[in-house]
C-alpha cells in the first residue's frame, strides 16, 4: 500500500525478539479519545487501544515509535501489551533480524485502514457540502476549479447542501490494535518488560 509522510527506520541491527521500543503517548480513558479523534483534523491516527478501557495517544507526546507505519503482508515488528508494575504498556518486538536501514512495520489489526477509507468518504462530503454551499450563494466551487465531481449524479440536488450523514462518526473507531495479554499477570518475567522497567 503507497503512503506519503514518514516512517521509522532501524538505526542499528536488531535480533528476532530483540525490543524495538515503546509506544508512549497519553493514556487516555475511552471516551476522551474519542472526543480527540472527532476534533484532530488529520488523515494521520496515533491512536492506539491498550485494553477495554484506555488508549494511547501519542499526537502530542509521544516518542519515535509514533511513526511506525503498517504492514500488513511483511510486518517485521508486533506490538504486545505487557503488564508491568501494574500497568499496561505496548511494546514492539522484532519478528525477524532487522538490519540497519530497513523500514520498522507492524500490522495495525483488520479494521484500521477499512475506517481510513471511511474518512476519505467522508473529506469527500464535506467538500461536497462547501461546494453546495457556494453554489447557493453563486460562487465557484473546489470541483468546478478541479474540473471534477466527485458525487454519483443521482445522490444530490446542486441547490440543496447536503446533510452530514453518521458515516463521519465512524471515524472514531480508526485505532490501531495490540495483543492483549492472555491474562492479568504480571509481564516481569518477560525480557522486554525487564528492559521496559530499565528504560524508565
Ligand atoms: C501512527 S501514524 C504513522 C506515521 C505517519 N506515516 C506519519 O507520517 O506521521 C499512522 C498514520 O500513518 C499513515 N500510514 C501508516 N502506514 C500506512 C500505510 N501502509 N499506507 C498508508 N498510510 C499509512 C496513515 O495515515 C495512518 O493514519
Amino acid at each position: 500500500m503507497p503512503f506519503d509522510g514518514n516512517g521509522l527506520f532501524a538505526m542499528e541491527s536488531i535480533k528476532k525478539g530483540g525490543f524495538v521500543g515503546e509506544y508512549t503517548g497519553e493514556v487516555v480513558p475511552e471516551k476522551e479519545a474519542d472526543r480527540r479523534v472527532a476534533n484532530y483534523d488529520s488523515s494521520l491516527s496515533f491512536l492506539f487501544e491498550i485494553n477495554a478501557t484506555h488508549e494511547i495517544d501519542s499526537t502530542q507526546y509521544g516518542n519515535k515509535t509514533r511513526y511506525l507505519n503498517h504492514s500488513k503482508l511483511e510486518p517485521n515488528c508486533e506490538p504486545k501489551v505487557l503488564l508491568v508494575n501494574g500497568m499496561h504498556r505496548i511494546a514492539f518486538r522484532a519478528l525477524e533480524d532487522i538490519e540497519p536501514g530497513q523500514e520498522l512495520l507492524f500490522n495495525y489489526g483488520e479494521t484500521f485502514f477499512q475506517f481510513e477509507a471511511v474518512e476519505r468518504q467522508g473529506a469527500a462530503e464535506r467538500r461536497l457540502i462547501k461546494d453546495n454551499l457556494r453554489r447557493l450563494k453563486g460562487t465557484r466551487t473546489e470541483s468546478d476549479l478541479e474540473g471534477e465531481d466527485e458525487t454519483p449524479s443521482d445522490s444530490h440536488d446542486d441547490r440543496r447542501p447536503e446533510i452530514p450523514t453518521k458515516r463521519f462518526l465512524r471515524l472514531q473507531s480508526r485505532r490501531i490494535r495490540a495483543m492483549v495479554p492472555d491474562s492479568d499477570e504480571e509481564s516481569s518475567d518477560d525480557p522486554v518488560a525487564a528492559q521496559i522497567q530499565r528504560e524508565s
